[in-house]
């Protein structure tokens, strides 16, 4: 079975959350879902750089790592993703989308109400508690 590793990004700015949604995909069931922003380690990168570059690459923004957060071990029917998030920061709030569809910035209480893709179920209960 293939096995994915990504780093994510749970960007907050003042008492909200960036959440972003994936575009059309041939696995319907990550297909516009919900999720933080990130992706692949690439070789030779630790996981600050790579949502360092991710986040940069996919919203134009520059943020700050403040803490590792959890890391979740989810089975796909297609794959396995073991996802490491980090809990950043940004002084500047403006994005510009260059992959995904849309964008929320929201409260922990309003992130129950979004369309999660699977994986990030656990992440989001967690920012909740
Ligand atoms: N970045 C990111 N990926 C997630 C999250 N939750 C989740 O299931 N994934 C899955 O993890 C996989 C890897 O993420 P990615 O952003 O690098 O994937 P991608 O397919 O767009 O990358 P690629 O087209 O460059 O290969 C995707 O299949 C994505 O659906 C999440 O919160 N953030």
């Amino acid at each position: 079975m293939k096995k994915v590793n990504v780093v994510a990004a749970i960007i907050r700015h003042d008492d909200k959350i960036l959440c972003v949604q994936r575009g059309e995909n041939k696995l319907s069931y990550i297909s516009k879902k919900y999720e933080f922003p990130g992706g692949k380690i690439e070789e030779g990168e630790t996981l600050e750089d790579t949502i360092i570059r991710e986040i940069k690459e996919e919203l134009e923004m520059d943020i700050k790592t403040e803490k590792p957060f959890i890391t979740v071990n989810h089975q796909y029917p297609d794959f396995h993703l073991t996802m490491h998030t980090f809990i950043c920061s940004c002084e500047d709030p403006t994005l510009t989308l260059t992959e995904h569809i849309n964008y929320k910035w929201l409260k922990p209480s309003e992130l129950k109400d979004l369309d999660w893709a699977a994986a990030d179920i656990p992440i989001m209960e967690n920012l909740i508690a």
